[in-house]
């Protein structure tokens, strides 16, 4: 299945017991050239919580689980449907921390509740120790300055979709060392976690492109929690205006957010595609 070219596997755990799957596993089912191939691997199991109708957890390429996936939740739902595992709408599913609503629309797109954006630095998490000119993230967004070619001078943003994400503005997304430097930037010591890491270019106030260089997974041609993580620190940046299309070398994701009202973070709203591209059985 992809999500504006965001690629799965999606497993069925519902009917069977996949939990014993190891890393080595999942790495195997996600490479390109010896196993199916995949950004990410679903898993799609019962709830273990009463306000949630499924659980699906995730995995990166690299075999590293994760806690969230917005082009997944979309996935995740075109699966459950074609299944025939469950016909509501909306759906609640469980991921990691928290439960997503998920609705599917009659033209085939589907909107998700991401949750509000994660700015406190211990739940991101991301070490600001040491690092030069650090604002109280709360309040203002980072201009961290990093120690790379001049190529571009600062992140704008540092925050948790629930994972973790680094985002900058650049001039152009197409010519942005998106390969070289997003390796450097996944690994950067201030990210115990790691992180993805975003490059968004501004075509206007509602609109941006942006390409991502995923934690666990290389550069993909879209990434809905970085999508989501790109809008976020473009409004408050005061570049950006809700709602905002966002262009990714995939597909288009439709974001909206109402930002911060009397101190609370409002909920991230992601609206796109979930396509199933093939269905089958394999021997794990
Ligand atoms: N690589 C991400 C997980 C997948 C997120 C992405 N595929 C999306 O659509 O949000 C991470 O390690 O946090």
């Amino acid at each position: 299945m992809h999500g504006a070219g965001n690629d799965f596997i999606v497993l069925n755990g519902i009917d069977q017991d996949l939990s014993g799957i190891t890393r080595e596993q999942w790495q195997a089912l996600a490479h390109r050239q010896f196993g199916i191939g995949a950004d990410q691997i679903l898993l799609v199991e019962k709830a273990t919580r009463p306000d949630a109708d499924f659980r699906y957890r995730i995995f990166n390429a690299d075999g590293g689980e994760v806690e969230q996936c917005g082009n997944g939740s979309r996935c995740f739902v075109r699966f459950v449907l074609d299944q025939g595992l469950s016909n509501k709408n909306p759906l609640r599913v469980e991921v990691a921390h928290t439960v997503l609503t998920l609705k599917s629309h009659p033209d085939g797109q589907v909107e998700v509740d991401m949750g509000a954006p994660i700015f406190e630095h211990s739940h991101i998490p991301f070490n600001a120790t040491g690092l030069a000119s650090v604002q109280e993230f709360q309040e203002t967004l980072y201009a961290l300055p990093l120690n790379y070619p001049a190529t571009h001078d600062s992140l704008v943003g540092v925050l948790s979709m629930g994972n973790p994400h680094a985002v900058q503005v650049v001039g152009d997304v197409d010519s942005a060392p998106v390969l070289e430097e997003g390796p450097e930037i996944e690994g950067f010591a201030a990210f115990p976690k790691k992180v993805n890491a975003g490059y968004l270019q501004v075509i206007n106030r509602n609109e941006i492109k942006l390409r991502v260089f995923e934690r666990g997974a290389g550069e993909t041609l879209a990434c809905g929690t970085g999508a989501c993580a790109a809008v976020v620190s473009g409004i408050r940046r005061g570049l950006l205006d809700s709602p905002v299309k966002v262009h990714t070398r995939g597909g288009d994701l439709q974001i909206a957010w109402s930002g911060i009202v009397d101190g609370v973070a409002q909920s991230v709203i992601m609206t796109g595609p979930a396509v199933t591209v093939f269905e089958g059985e394999t021997e794990i």
